[in-house]
């Protein structure tokens, strides 16, 4: 069997460095090329450094060296590394695995736009649970549509630099649709000084951010006299990468489209 050749991107970031770890642990996996961005202290080291180990891939920020065996490019950076990444993979037929969140309409209509030219799956969480939430999410939705006020309430660690998360807002999404509601008309995002009484078709969304969490998110379906609560908490970014991978293995008998989680997992209805 021939292994997935999968190069990362953000080579020296958290997700970057778990997804390294664990192809160098998986057998249908290989490590074909890595890169950070220009400037990078990481550029010209060995990828498996921060192991101690040596992969013999070099982290590189040119597109054509770093990318020159790969099939693949796992991507967890930030929307304009993304966006210069997917231009490339795009006019190269490298299949891309996108986990960077923060897009804006015309970053996500850039990856619709690619998906015609090369195979992607954009997700802007990974992990199996939290898409099996999804679900539970769109189910809760409908069955509280009346009565039920929505909060969703996200913690991450210190140094994340978007918010509310890309899970918070894939997860109004979810809750919008279900219930008919746009969230672009519905979606409240911060509260402060006499805000008036809380309208009932919005989506409230509050963000936290502190030390090392890697990921919290919870639902609340507020009503009269009970409340329920849908939680998904991360404790290690492992979840993540073991989900893009299965991403990569999904894309391998794909030549275009747009994929999400759902497809990956077979969780549409
Ligand atoms: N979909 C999912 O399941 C998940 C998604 N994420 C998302 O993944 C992204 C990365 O998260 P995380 O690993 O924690 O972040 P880090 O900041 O730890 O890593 C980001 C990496 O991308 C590099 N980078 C930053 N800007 C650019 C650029 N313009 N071009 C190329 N490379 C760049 C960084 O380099 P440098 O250090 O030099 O800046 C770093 O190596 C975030 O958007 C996060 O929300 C995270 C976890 C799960
Ligand atoms: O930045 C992170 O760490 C994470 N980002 C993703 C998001 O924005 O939803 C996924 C996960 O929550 C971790």
């Amino acid at each position: 069997m021939n292994p997935l050749n999968i190069a990362i991107a953000g080579a020296g970031g958290r997700m970057g460095h778990i997804l390294i770890e664990t192809i160098l642990q998986t057998p249908d996996a290989r490590l074909a090329g890595a890169l950070d961005r220009d400037g990078s202290p990481t550029l010209g080291a060995d990828a498996a450094t921060f192991l101690g180990q040596k992969s013999g891939v070099a982290i590189e920020a040119d597109l054509a060296k770093g990318l020159a065996g790969a099939q693949f490019l796992i991507d967890f950076t930030r929307p304009e590394g993304t966006l210069a990444h997917l231009a490339y993979c795009a006019e190269h037929g490298i299949k891309m695995i996108i986990g960077t969140t923060g897009f804006d309409e015309a970053g996500k209509a850039a990856i619709a736009a690619a998906a015609k030219k090369t195979a992607i799956v954009f997700a802007p969480n990974m992990s199996v649970g939290v898409n099996v939430t999804l679900k539970l999410l769109q189910q809760a939705a409908k069955a509280l549509s009346v009565g039920y006020d929505i909060e969703v309430i996200e913690a991450h660690h210190r140094h994340k630099v978007d918010a509310p998360s890309g899970t918070a807002l894939k997860m109004g999404e979810v809750i919008a649709d279900a219930l008919g509601r746009d969230l672009k008309e519905c979606a409240v995002y911060a509260r402060e000084g006499v805000t008036g009484e809380r309208d009932p078709s919005s989506i409230g969304f509050a963000t936290i951010r502190g030390g090392d969490i890697v990921g919290d998110h919870t639902v609340l379906f507020a009503g009269t006299g009970e409340r329920i609560e849908i939680s998904h908490k991360s404790s290690s970014r492992v979840t993540y990468a073991h989900g893009a991978l299965r991403a990569a293995r999904f894309l391998a008998d794909k030549a275009t489209g747009l994929y999400d989680m759902n497809d990956v997992l077979s969780l549409n209805d």
